[in-house]
């Protein structure tokens, strides 16, 4: 398979011209926002930087729309079905909560706004009706789906280790979230607070319907076939499944006008995981002391603040008395290796302040906060783009869509205002999806030396961190991720997520890749044909033409399944191509992959490599350092006490070219350039 993004990309924009928008805020909604006044439009800055002038033709800008004009009806920044901030002041940092990165537009990117979209919404009735087959009738059920086309074998991956799984998650959390039914409030203010888990019911513990499963318009709950081979000799009827909130759950769409799924998080890659994507989220975990964020110490190592909520968060918690993390994301207690990477960026802030706290002794915690913050996240993205995306989206993919520059020096002005940085739908629900994959359903625990030192079973540890601080736990864990395998990247899931996933004290659990695949059909998204010819790919007539992409085999499960090859859904048959050469992924999903990324690079303002707006921009040392001096190998050497070598490639299993050294002989992000002797920064 030849695969040419750009000049696909190209012809996707020709194919659907300006149709994509964002529906803005219906009046309804207006209601319960104070009225403030409208947003001020800051000049924009402009290209300008002093090196490096990329010329604006990368792959996102053919996907974009032009904006439409302020006050139109349709404009996102007046009329988000979130809280579009009343007026900008220019700004050194980032908002907490993504707004004003883009000056024109202020609500891009913020919470509480629809993910973006490629292709139009795919439900029944045009307006929110779950999505059936051409014929009318139901669509495959997703359980069966799940276990004839995603069964588990134990392909190992020869190159990438468990790590480059897990910072994936990281991404993922960092750039959105489902809103949940119940899991957003107005509060007194009337500002949408979030809170935590989704808490609606549509199929109970025990895999019973509900009563009002049926009736209740956000239940969509699985049902399990008769003969499911796991879940049969259980009666289980079903899986929990509540629809995500939308534009027409708020009353920010118009009548007849598509439910647009609400994402919860900031989509900006700017470690809002870490840091909250709210203020309401963000204030109680800042020590509002020396720049730091609050940390408890126990054995001497820093972990984060107790989760009040922990009945709720960490639901598989034996007592009260356990850990469960309160930290920027409601998802960091999810799995071991997650919350790991979560205390190790927690850590990370802390470290870079208490260095830069040093160095600036004149600096308040707010200005050492923020800098601090800006930093991370500049490291955190140099890694993303330039050590983790490479591996996932191909080098050289990357480079020829000007999604990473190697071996630049001095900035990279690629900003464009006019790029829209939201999370696609067909990524965070699809693509980004498909990397569930990788997941391995147990984790070796490895000594300094790099001996298995012991094993732990995934299910035995969702929603439940008290591992992490069982012993040596934390820091087994952390080397286990980076000495450990990936799983392939094939059609084969542990059973850990597709037969056992969240399964507490019970024998059997959830199912991942059914939810996955329920997920695509709550969210509306577009069948697997019409997303190829968005990208511009060829586009299957019938089931036989898809073996120019599919295995044979898979044809025959898809062809005895679906009624025609345009029902077949995008989260199934996107999974089952053969991955693009260099990549993890098939042509599709790297149609989409690629899409994104580069869209959460130009649309955003803050980017590290962005120089064009002085106030924001760093330094040209400052950059040079950031880029030599962060890795991920540098992150866990920094973060986990007892880790002193690691191997420099720390996404790839030690091997040859990629030999465990000391610490100390990796490079390092210099900070004192960031010594602020003439006190510019002092306020
Ligand atoms: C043990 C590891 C993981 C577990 C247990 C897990 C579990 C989950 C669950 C339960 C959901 C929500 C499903 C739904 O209700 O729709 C989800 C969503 C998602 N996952 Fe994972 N996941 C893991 C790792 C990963 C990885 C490695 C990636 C990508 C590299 C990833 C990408 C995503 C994405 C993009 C979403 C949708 C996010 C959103 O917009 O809400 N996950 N995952």
């Amino acid at each position: 398979i030849s695969f040419n993004p750009s000049s696909q990309v190209t012809t996707f924009l020709n194919s659907i011209g300006s149709s994509l928008h964002i529906t803005g805020l219906g009046a309804q909604y207006a209601k319960v926002i104070p009225a403030g006044p409208p947003p001020q439009r800051l000049p924009v800055m402009g290209f300008g930087g002093q090196q490096f002038q990329p010329q604006p033709s990368g792959p996102g800008l053919s996907f974009s729309n032009p904006p439409p004009p302020i006050g139109s009806g349709t404009d996102p920044a007046t009329q988000t079905c979130g809280l579009a901030p009343p007026f900008c002041t220019a700004s050194r940092y980032r908002s907490i909560d993504g707004s004003c990165n883009n000056l024109a537009r202020p609500a891009w990117g913020m919470p509480q706004t629809p993910y973006g979209r490629l292709v139009p919404y795919n439900y029944a009735d045009g307006v929110s009706a779950w999505p059936r087959a051409r014929s009318g009738n139901p669509l495959p059920n997703p359980r069966l789906l799940s276990n004839r086309l995603f069964p588990d074998l134990n392909l190992v991956s020869p190159v990438w280790n468990l790590n480059a799984q897990q910072w994936g998650q990281i991404i993922t959390h960092d750039m959105s979230l489902t809103a949940g039914v119940a899991q957003t409030r107005l509060d007194q203010c009337h500002i949408l607070v979030e809170e935590d888990k989704d808490q609606l019911t549509c199929c109970d513990d025990n895999g019973q319907l509900a009563p009002d499963s049926a009736t209740n318009p956000t239940c969509a709950p699985i049902l399990i076939p008769p003969n499911d081979p796991t879940h049969a000799p259980y009666g289980t009827q079903c899986m929990n499944f509540v629809r995500t909130g939308n534009t027409r759950d708020r009353g920010c769409t118009p009548p007849n006008a598509p439910a647009e799924p609400i994402t919860t998080v900031t989509a900006y890659m700017d470690m809002s995981l870490t840091y909250g994507s709210s203020l309401s989220q963000a204030n109680p975990i800042r020590a509002n002391q020396g720049g730091r964020m609050v940390t408890v110490l126990r054995g001497g190592r820093e972990f984060p603040p107790q989760d009040p909520n922990i009945t709720l968060t960490c639901e598989s918690a034996q007592s009260t008395n356990e850990p469960c993390y309160l930290t920027g994301d409601i998802r960091t207690n999810q799995n071991p290796q997650l919350a790991i990477l979560q205390i190790i960026l927690l850590r990370e802030h802390n470290r870079v302040a208490d260095n830069l706290a040093v160095l600036n002794p004149h600096w308040t915690d707010e200005i050492l906060f923020q800098e601090a913050r800006r930093i991370c996240i500049a490291q955190y993205q140099y890694i993303n783009y330039y050590e983790y995306l490479p591996i996932f989206l191909g080098l050289e993919n990357m480079v020829k869509n000007k999604l990473i520059y190697p071996g630049v020096r001095g900035y990279v002005n690629d900003y464009n205002p006019n790029v829209d940085p939201s999370v696609l739908d067909e990524h965070a629900t699809a693509a980004f999806r498909h990397f569930h994959t990788l997941i391995r359903g147990f984790l070796k625990l490895v000594s300094e030396r790099r001996q298995v030192v012991g094993t732990i079973r995934l299910s035995d540890w969702f929603n439940r961190p008290l591992i992490l601080e069982v012993g040596t736990g934390f820091d087994d864990l952390t080397r286990g991720l980076t000495e450990q395998e990936e799983d392939f990247p094939d059609q084969f899931w542990t059973k850990e997520i597709t037969q056992f996933l969240f399964k507490r004290d019970k024998e059997v659990g959830g199912d991942l890749r059914a939810t996955d695949i329920q997920r695509g059909r709550d969210h509306g998204l577009p069948p697997y044909v019409e997303t190829r010819a968005a990208c511009g790919l060829p586009v299957p007539k019938s089931f036989h033409d898809l073996l120019d992409y599919i295995s044979e085999d898979n044809v025959k499960v898809l062809q005895a399944t679906y009624e025609r090859v345009e029902d077949v859904d995008l989260v199934v048959a996107g999974s089952l191509e053969r991955n693009v050469p260099g990549a993890q992924a098939g042509p599709t999903f790297l149609c989409i992959l690629t899409e994104q990324f580069y869209r959460t690079r130009v649309g955003d303002r803050y980017f590290f490599e962005n120089g064009a707006d002085p106030n924001i921009a760093f330094t040209p040392s400052q950059l040079e350092t950031i880029r030599r001096g962060s890795s991920m190998a540098r992150l866990l050497c920094d973060n986990v006490d007892s880790i002193q070598v690691m191997q420099p490639k720390a996404f790839q299993q030690v091997g040859p070219g990629n030999q465990i050294v000391p610490c100390s002989q990796l490079p390092s992000v210099d900070y004192t350039l960031w010594q602020d002797a003439r006190g510019h920064l002092k306020k």
